[in-house]
């Protein structure tokens, strides 16, 4: 079973020491306004994916007149370490060096809800490339194979765009880009139709009062019936104009609808919490059947715009699935059931 055993920090933000052993399942983590319940959390996503989702700004993770901060977590006996000084992040593996984060992300497969989760509906593509990217990376051995010739050749394309340099520099780049860029097209679009079972079970689960069908609208990022060969070919002039590659994987998007209406205006702010909610569930499954253990569920302050009912439901449906979760809050009446949890009192 996935299971964080422990966390320690060390000069991370409010706190200059903190160990806790974690549960298997249900972790409660209970303080005052700013008590460092969001710190918590927020350590445990800079472990897992090597971003924070409160600041671009890592050096501010560092407490006040301190020099270096550190995360420790213990992931099914394997040691993870991330540490961060004024000048750079260091990550570390059962005591060795590491060169890139995915060898961490890989060990400690995290989802995060936060009272902004709402806004990978109500915002631009970025974060619902970044959740589908989620899925990709944890779901297809050789994503990672694809992604990383892909970005680097875009970023290379880019830059001669930029530089405005002389088509030949810019077309340069097109073999690797179209080769993987296609294949990352190919992955999104099967993982998408992957999720889509277990994500109209969890709506009915935590949405039972929403009758509308959900349908799921995936955009390549190019128009559609071209090869991604043939959109870069008609798009050369207008990347020349805009000095970018306007035609690409990193335009892509998926959308959800509930009777051909956007989840975002269909649902209201409390649904569309819900709504998330069943998305990432969606994808723990997806990844339970695949690696046949589940992830870690981080909930930064689950009362937030969730009722009392909806609250108990979720935490339910976690402890059905197996999944082990961190969950923030004020105040322990505030989750149903906190009895049973682990509890860090801050
Ligand atoms: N680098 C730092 N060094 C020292 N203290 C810091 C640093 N960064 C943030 N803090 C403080 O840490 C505290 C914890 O903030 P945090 O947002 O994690 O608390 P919280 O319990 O989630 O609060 P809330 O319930 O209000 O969301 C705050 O008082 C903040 O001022």
């Amino acid at each position: 079973m996935a299971r964080l055993e422990q966390l320690a920090l060390t000069n991370f933000r409010c706190f200059e020491h903190l160990n806790w052993a974690l549960a298997p399942g249900f972790n409660a983590v209970l303080g005052a306004n700013a008590a460092g319940k969001t710190a918590i959390v927020e350590a445990l996503w800079l472990l897992a994916t090597g971003r924070s989702f409160r600041t671009a700004r890592l050096n501010q993770v560092i407490r006040h007149q301190q020099n270096q901060a550190v995360v420790f977590a213990q992931v099914e006996g394997h040691r993870l370490g991330w540490s961060r000084t004024l000048q750079a992040t260091t990550l570390r593996l059962d005591g060795q060096s590491v060169d890139t984060q995915a060898q961490l992300s890989k060990k400690l497969p995290l989802q995060l809800l936060t009272p902004e989760s709402h806004r990978l509906l109500e915002e631009g593509p970025r974060l619902r490339r970044q959740y589908l990217d989620w899925g990709g990376f944890y779901h297809f051995s050789d994503f990672m194979a694809h992604w990383r010739p892909w970005r680097r050749a875009l970023k290379q394309r880019n830059q001669a765009l930029r530089l405005g340099q002389p088509l030949q520099a810019v077309q340069v780049w097109d073999g690797v880009l179209i080769q993987h860029g296609a294949a990352l097209d190919v992955l999104r679009r099967a993982y998408l139709e992957e999720i889509l079972p277990p994500l109209q079970r969890f709506v009915g689960a935590l949405l039972p009062e929403v009758t509308a069908s959900l349908s799921v609208h995936y955009r390549s990022g190019w128009r559609q019936g071209l090869t991604l060969a043939e959109a870069l070919q008609e798009s050369a002039p207008r990347d020349r104009e805009q000095r970018t590659t306007t035609v690409g994987p990193h335009r892509a998007d998926v959308r959800f609808r509930f009777d051909g209406v956007d989840a975002e205006v269909a649902l209201s702010r409390g649904q569309q919490k819900l709504f998330v909610c069943a998305l990432l569930l969606a994808q723990a499954k997806a990844f339970q059947q695949r690696h046949g253990r589940p992830v870690v569920m981080l909930i930064d302050d689950l009362p937030a715009e969730l009722d009392a009912d909806h609250r108990a439901h979720l935490l339910a449906l976690l402890a059905e699935q197996g999944i082990q979760h961190v969950v923030t809050a004020t105040d322990a009446a505030l989750l149903p059931g906190v009895e049973q949890a682990n509890t860090l009192q801050l």
